[in-house]
């Protein structure tokens, strides 16, 4: 950690009762007459990592959006801990870190740079943005390059910036929108690893947008989005009994038909 100041105090301790991570109730979003969401409820407890698994085009960049109001939410409701987006922005939005797909680092400033700097653009002062800075890196165990050029990250590293960034004001949910792109599969399961440790030392609740099923483990929790609708949510087991298949991949096809589009599913990605 840093001397220059002390961390913020954390937010106390929720009881059991409290509100999940995430709660999307009844949202459609339309592009002019096509709609991308159609009545999208969804869940994510928090603690959990919650797969929100569906192929190009399925509508996740869109909820996104809407979750980080981007695009305002005219029908339905989005609870962040609790906090409706729309009635209560600021108690939502800063309860909530993100990783857009796009990187927005600058590879020409230092690790510690981008993320003070980050950080003093949302009126967080020099020294505790340094000290957040620090601790968020050691979160995604990079303490050691923040005096390193970005440039001279790998990408999974970057990637890891951009999470030690998104954490910077101690969010309760993390959305991450297909973090792994461009990542080969060393990386991809490094940061993967990496965030599952991060919610089992945090609690905080993640959902993580991706096609790649290979990133799914036995204690997770799915949601399948395709065209727009949720076609199933719930555990591996239970996603495996909905699509009435042995293995992830078999499930994901079933309920998604994404092979009769020719749309990409599985580790694709590599
Ligand atoms: N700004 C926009 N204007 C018009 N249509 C859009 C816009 N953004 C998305 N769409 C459409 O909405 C639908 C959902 O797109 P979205 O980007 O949310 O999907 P996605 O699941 O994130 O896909 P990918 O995995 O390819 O990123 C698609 O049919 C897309 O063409």
């Amino acid at each position: 950690m840093t001397d220059l100041a002390p961390p913020a105090p954390r937010d106390p301790p929720l009881p059991d009762e409290a509100p999940p991570a995430l709660a999307v109730a009844g949202v459609t979003h339309a592009f002019g007459a096509r709609k991308a969401l159609d009545d999208v409820s969804l869940t994510v407890p928090r603690g959990s990592f919650t797969a929100l698994l569906g192929p190009n085009g399925a509508g996740k960049t869109t909820l996104f959006s809407l979750i980080t109001r981007l695009y305002d939410n005219r029908t339905g409701s989005i609870r962040v801990l609790g906090h409706d987006v729309r009635r209560e922005p600021a108690a939502a939005l800063s309860r909530l870190g993100v990783v857009f797909q796009a990187r927005t680092l600058d590879l020409d400033l230092s690790v510690m740079q981008n993320l003070v700097y980050h950080a003093t653009l949302h009126g967080i002062g020099f020294g505790r943005a340094k000290a957040r800075a620090l601790e968020a890196l050691e979160s995604v165990g990079l303490a050691d390059r923040a005096r390193d050029k970005v440039r001279q990250l790998s990408g999974g590293q970057m990637r890891r910036v951009e999470i030690a960034r998104a954490l910077m004001h101690r969010p309760r949910l993390l959305l991450l929108d297909e973090p792994t792109v461009g990542l080969d599969i060393g990386s991809r399961a490094a940061l993967v690893a990496e965030v599952r440790r991060l919610i089992a030392r945090e609690g905080i609740g993640v959902l993580w947008a991706t096609h790649i099923i290979e990133e799914i483990e036995a204690g997770d929790r799915i949601v399948v989005l395709h065209r727009g609708r949720v076609r199933a949510e719930g555990s591996p087991q239970e996603l495996l009994a909905a699509g009435r298949a042995p293995d992830l991949a078999s499930a994901f096809l079933a309920l998604t038909g994404a092979g009769e589009a020719g749309e990409t599913h599985g580790g694709g990605e590599a």
